[in-house]
């Protein structure tokens, strides 16, 4: 049997539950299969492997307690739904986590949280620190306070979004059907199951155009676009059926289960290519030659005990270059500290931080995984 060797390194891996999975066919929440996903997450934890969980369900959980037949179609009417259906939604997960004597976490995120830099870089921080803690997170979308026009919509683009903040190496989609096929098998008995494609293939979109099942929102396109998307930060994609037997742990393993979208480049590459493409630069840091050679060496973030001057406008997650003392261009990053704390900071102990800023906030001024020498 083919296996993916790659994916059975994956040590941060983000699993997106759908819909039309989660439901007894719309009658409410179904609660032992959700129990045998939390089990096969739980085999995951005892391998040391890290998960983030990204769980529709708030609305089809929602509609059942307030008895709507059909899913209704108010926007006031889904949030009520979803305000509702998101308390049992977490209670189901907590309930069938604590068996495995794990801990869970509630986060809802909407499209602000993402795209605001500041708020980026704060949900990216709690979730970060989450897994340290070895809990397991449970994502969806902040229904209640979203309107139609800055909705994610689906979860698929979430999934992704949170695979890119928390670089995930491996995001795994599961749906109701064995993965993607060449076109939508409800419609054509003859479609074919795609075991392996880039993610950046040409052919994705006509082949996913299918449209969604009844309760899901988004179908495949949603998919192969969150592949994408996913792709960005350098994560290989797997869509596969949460009805498959053990399927979290099989396809985690390297199984050839469903489909794996893989990206064109790997994730330090991808970074790369975001924090040199998509960023302006909005000053510099002056760093120590201890510092520049801290970084050159490779694997460290840098500390503002290493760093002697700040230029610039900038605000915290802005990019910023980092100079030698000659001004020689050594790095590019986010910056965790705006420039008014920066110079604070200036030549500091990160244990100091919290006193002379009056908070503690992350111990570096640009974090590894934030920085890109150059
Ligand atoms: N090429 C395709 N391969 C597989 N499924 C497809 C394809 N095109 C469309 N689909 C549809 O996408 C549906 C899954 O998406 P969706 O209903 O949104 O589920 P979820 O809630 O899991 O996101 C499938 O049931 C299928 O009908
Ligand atoms: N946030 C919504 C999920 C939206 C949705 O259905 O997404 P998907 O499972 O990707 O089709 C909910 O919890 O009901």
């Amino acid at each position: 049997m083919e296996m993916r060797e790659k994916i059975a390194k994956a040590q941060r891996i983000v699993v997106k539950i759908g819909s039309a999975l989660l439901t007894n066919d719309g009658q409410g929440l179904d609660v032992a299969r959700i129990g045998l996903w939390v089990a096969q997450i739980a085999q995951l934890r005892t391998q040391g492997k890290e998960v983030v969980l990204v769980s529709s369900g708030s609305i089809a959980a929602g509609m059942k307690r307030l008895g709507f037949s059909s899913r209704p179609t108010q926007v006031n009417e889904l949030q009520a739904a979803a305000a509702v259906g998101q308390m049992e939604l977490v209670g189901v997960y907590e309930s069938h986590f604590e068996k495995h004597d794990l801990c869970t976490a509630q986060i809802l995120l909407t499209h602000d949280d993402l795209s605001n830099r500041r708020r980026y870089l704060n949900a990216r921080s709690s979730l970060r620190t989450l897994l340290g803690f070895g809990v397991v997170p449970i994502v969806n979308e902040n229904d209640t306070v979203v309107t139609d026009e800055i909705r994610f919509g689906d979860n698929d683009t979430l999934g992704a979004l949170v695979a890119n903040l928390i670089e995930a190496d491996v995001l795994i989609i599961l749906t109701d059907q064995q993965g993607l096929f060449d076109k939508n098998p409800r419609d054509h008995q003859d479609a074919t199951l795609i075991s392996h494609i880039s993610a950046s293939d040409d052919r994705l979109e006509s082949m996913a155009s299918g449209g969604a099942g009844v309760l899901g929102s988004g179908g495949m396109l949603t998919k192969v676009r969150a592949a994408r998307l996913a792709a960005r930060s350098g994560a290989d994609t797997l869509i596969a059926s949460g009805r498959e037997e053990n399927v979290i742990v099989r396809v985690a393993s390297g199984e050839r289960l469903g489909t794996w979208l893989q990206p064109e480049q790997g994730r330090v590459a991808a970074r790369k290519q975001w924090l040199a493409g998509h960023l302006k630069s909005r000053g510099a840091l002056i760093l120590d030659d201890g510092a520049v050679k801290a970084l050159r060496q490779g694997g460290t973030s840098l500390l503002a005990v290493g760093v002697k001057d700040a230029q610039g406008t900038f605000s915290r997650g802005d990019m910023v270059i980092c100079v030698d003392l000659q001004g020689g261009l050594v790095a590019r990053g986010l910056v965790n500290y705006s420039v008014a704390e920066t110079l604070k900071l200036l030549g500091q102990p990160s244990s100091n931080i919290g006193e002379i800023l009056g908070y503690k906030g992350e111990p570096e001024l640009i974090h590894r995984d934030d920085l890109v020498i150059i």
